[in-house]
């Protein structure tokens, strides 16, 4: 029997995380025993900056996958969309269960829809890509910086006297704050980041006994789902500084992907979609990111 050492972060968010696939890991036959160990993560660390300016790639999961490759932890949770697309030697990402809900949503304790926010009125998001499709569709709103777990950002909403928050609908589901939603964006417009809503279950590429366990509690719809998103991530090459959108739809046979490569001040939004057969992902991911290098994207992510 296994005993299995799960790294996470200690946010609210992330322990309900750990929790639930601990829960998931007990059932599985081979593993005796599962325990949660918590890491400090520079993004938990540093609370006052953008994650855009805190040279962004991999905040909230280099210290995990260090304590990984350190044989501290077998396996690593992390919020999917968190994770860098970039290869970790010795380190494999195995499996994603179920996903929650994709998309972002509107909280407010003014407007009962995003559309009917005035002119000028106030929202809080420092996520870049938020931010440019926001800026896209309403030009005029004035956009300032809410960083902290999600506790803190419903406090904020209040303490600031904002006219409106975005935060993604999986993290209110999953803390129990699913009551708080003021309405769900429609992803036609907001799109999502890659891989939100997803959990990624990673460990190291020798253990056979973390490995095979992980695959059990793979959801290979969700899985497939991401794997397309996650490579057109990389082969866009856009780290955190372009935003990036991405909504994927996963159907027996078929994955859709509709993305969006905009520019920083939401002017220019570069959209394209592909579809596919959803056992070859990767590629689809690969050849929606080609055409929307070649619409302009390329230009954008040179900027
Ligand atoms: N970077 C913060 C983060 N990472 C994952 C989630 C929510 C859960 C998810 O989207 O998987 C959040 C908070 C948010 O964006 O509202």
């Amino acid at each position: 029997m296994t005993h299995i050492r799960i790294g996470t972060r200690a946010s609210a968010l992330a322990l309900w995380q750990a929790n639930h696939i601990a829960d998931l890991l007990r059932q599985v036959p081979s593993v005796g025993s599962v325990e949660l160990v918590r890491i400090e993560t520079t993004g938990d660390a540093v609370q006052d900056r953008p994650l855009s300016a805190m040279g962004g790639f991999g905040v909230f999961t280099r210290e995990i996958q260090n304590a990984l490759l350190d044989r501290r932890v077998d396996v690593a949770v992390h919020s999917l969309k968190d994770l860098p697309t970039l290869f970790v030697e010795g380190l494999k990402l195995i499996a994603t269960p179920a996903r929650a809900p994709i998309g972002d949503a509107f909280i407010s304790h003014k407007y009962s829809k995003f559309d009917d926010l005035p002119a000028g009125a106030t929202l809080g998001t420092s996520s870049l890509r938020r931010r440019a499709q926001i800026l896209n569709r309403r030009p005029d709103l004035n956009l300032i910086d809410l960083r902290g777990n999600v506790d803190t950002r419903l406090r904020k909403l209040r303490d600031q006297n904002l006219d409106g928050i975005i935060l993604a609908q999986a993290g209110l589901i999953r803390l129990g704050f699913e009551n708080q939603i003021t309405e769900r964006l429609d992803p036609e417009w907001m799109l999502p980041a890659v891989g939100q809503g997803a959990i990624g279950l990673e460990c190291r590429e020798d253990n056979v006994e973390a490995v095979e366990a992980l695959r059990t509690i793979n959801d290979p719809k969700t899985w497939n789902a991401v794997l397309a998103e996650r490579s057109m991530l990389f082969a866009l090459g856009g780290g955190c500084l372009v935003p990036i959108g991405v909504q994927s739809i996963a159907e027996a046979e078929t994955l859709t992907l509709r993305a969006a490569v905009l520019s920083q001040d939401g002017r220019q939004r570069i959209y394209d979609q592909i579809s596919g057969a959803s056992d070859r992902p990767q590629e689809l991911g690969a050849l929606l990111a080609g055409k929307l290098l070649d619409a302009g994207a390329k230009q954008l992510l040179l900027n």
